[in-house]
């Protein structure tokens, strides 16, 4: 990033940070009310079929997949600083090596793919999710990504098993679902109770507005996933829940307008948001599957986990480059006569 580029973020940062509380206070609550709504249409019509749900999962995704194209920006800004003009050469290059391994993965050890893939899910949506003023953050961590990866399996075990077997054959999908239903699934609901717990009683103050609202929020998706069956539950909290809220996080303190920065960001990363949906395309025309929707499911969740890889990777080293620069300005600052 150019100097005045910086100083524009610098600026921005420090302008109207009511905006971006009020736009992330309204999406939860809209998103919350959408919820539901989608809750109580499938308690009046009925569980619909998983190729309904299906067809609804592919846009879902399509919708969230600009908020992680963001990461060509995140990639300028990690290696411009050392490679210059030639930044992309080591950005797509990890990228692409991450992306080959995860899949690769998947066919030679569907297993550990899988199990990884839910690993590292439940810290992503975690982390996004999470109360940022909790005591303990990463019990917070694990018991709001816990949503929308173990919840499903306890209320849908069946149909959860079904959606594995189709990943992973019928084998290691029972190992897995007895895992996530059994010992992760305890450990779980004891760390939901706690946050629970700690948000209702925090003692009044600023803090209390806070954990209030988080408090909701996990509520409406805590009866969205427990009642809609899992693809159908899972495209909703995708699309209208993590990518917008990830969206607003990424952009936050771009422009002094958060709108517009969100705006500009989402047009900027529609060229990447293309080339992932075409690697989706190739990766459902070599599925070998006689039936359409276990090679939807599987080309689905493929492309997700080897895109969140590198996503996270690239999260990971833009924390730590954060966390080294915060740390020279203080020693700067430090330093006698500053
Ligand atoms: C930059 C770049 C790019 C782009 C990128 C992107 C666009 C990204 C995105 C990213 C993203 C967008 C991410 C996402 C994520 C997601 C996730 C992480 C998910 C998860 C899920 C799960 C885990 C599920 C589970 C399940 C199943 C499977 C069944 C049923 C039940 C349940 C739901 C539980 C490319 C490659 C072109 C090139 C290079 C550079």
């Amino acid at each position: 990033m150019s100097i005045s580029e910086r100083e524009q973020v610098e600026q921005a940062r420090s302008v109207r940070p009511h905006d971006l509380q009020d736009l992330r206070d309204g999406h939860a609550l809209l998103a919350s009310l959408v919820f539901l709504a989608v809750c109580v249409a499938v308690g009046l019509t009925g569980l619909p079929s998983r190729e309904t749900q299906l067809v609804l999962l592919v846009p879902a995704v399509a919708v969230g997949l600009p908020h992680g194209a963001l990461d060509g920006r995140d990639g300028k800004r990690l290696f411009a600083p050392r490679y210059g003009r030639l930044w992309f050469v080591p950005f797509l290059g990890c990228y692409a090596a991450l992306f080959t391994a995860t899949l690769l993965l998947w066919w030679l050890a569907p297993f550990l793919a899988l199990s990884g893939f839910l690993l590292i899910s439940l810290v992503h949506f975690g982390q996004c999710d999470r109360d940022p003023a909790s005591r303990f953050p990463r019990l917070s961590i694990f018991a709001h990504g816990g949503i929308p990866i173990v919840l499903p399996a306890l209320a849908f075990p069946n149909e959860v098993a079904q959606l594995f077997a189709w990943l992973v054959g019928e084998r290691d999908a029972a190992t897995i679902l007895a895992l996530l239903t059994g010992p992760v699934a305890v450990t779980w609901v004891a760390a939901l109770c706690v946050e629970c717990v700690q948000a209702l009683l925090e003692p009044q103050g600023a803090r209390l507005g806070e954990a209030r609202r988080t408090f909701s929020a996990t509520a409406a998706l805590v009866l969205l996933f427990a009642t809609v069956p899992p693809l159908l539950a899972f495209a909703f909290y995708f699309a209208l829940f993590h990518a917008p809220r990830a969206l607003l996080e990424a952009t936050e303190g771009e422009a002094p307008d958060p709108r517009a920065a969100i705006g500009r960001e989402l047009k900027a990363a529609m060229p990447l948001s293309i080339a992932a949906m075409a690697i989706g395309v190739a990766l459902f025309v070599f599925q070998q599957a006689d039936d359409w929707t276990p090679a939807v499911l599987r080309s689905v969740f493929l492309l997700l986990s080897a895109l969140t890889v590198p996503h996270m990777w690239l999260e990971y080293r833009l924390n730590a480059q954060r966390a080294a620069s915060l740390c020279t300005s203080n020693l700067v600052r430090r330093q006698p006569g500053n």
